[in-house]
């Protein structure tokens, strides 16, 4: 999952240092932060509707068109993918605490 993930990040982010003819992460980059943060809302809105009409197939399709407007605002924003993966992987920690802190209290 997370190699999909960087190998994506990794291709947006060369669309970014080389814009490539017929890229449209590269027509993102050249439109900029607002188009790109109008793209983030569409899709958002898209995935919603599609989660709320139970089409499964549809829903996976808008979360992937979510996900990599996402990951093209963190490349313009210059957030490396490294950083919500450590966020997740923190609060997942901090989760994991909790579980062994209620066993141990139950047993105890
Ligand atoms: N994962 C994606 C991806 N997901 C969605 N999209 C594009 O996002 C757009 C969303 O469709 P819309 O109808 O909402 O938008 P549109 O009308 O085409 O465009 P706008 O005028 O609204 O900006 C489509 O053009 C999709 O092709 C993507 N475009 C590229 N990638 C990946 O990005 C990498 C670089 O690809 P290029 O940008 O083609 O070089 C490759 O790994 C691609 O697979």
């Amino acid at each position: 999952m997370n190699d999909t993930l960087q190998t994506l990040y990794d291709v947006i982010l060369s669309r970014k240092a080389e814009p490539q003819e017929g890229s449209y992460t590269a027509y993102l980059f050249d439109k900029g932060l607002d188009k790109i943060l109008k793209k983030v809302g569409e899709e958002c809105a898209e995935t919603i509707i599609a989660a709320k009409n139970g089409m499964e197939e549809d829903t996976v399709g808008e979360i992937s068109d979510l996900i990599y407007h996402l990951m093209v605002m963190m490349a313009e924003l210059d957030i490396p993918l490294s950083a919500v993966l450590a966020e997740l992987n923190r609060r997942g920690q901090k989760i994991g605490n909790l579980k062994q802190f209620h066993v141990t209290d139950k047993e105890s």
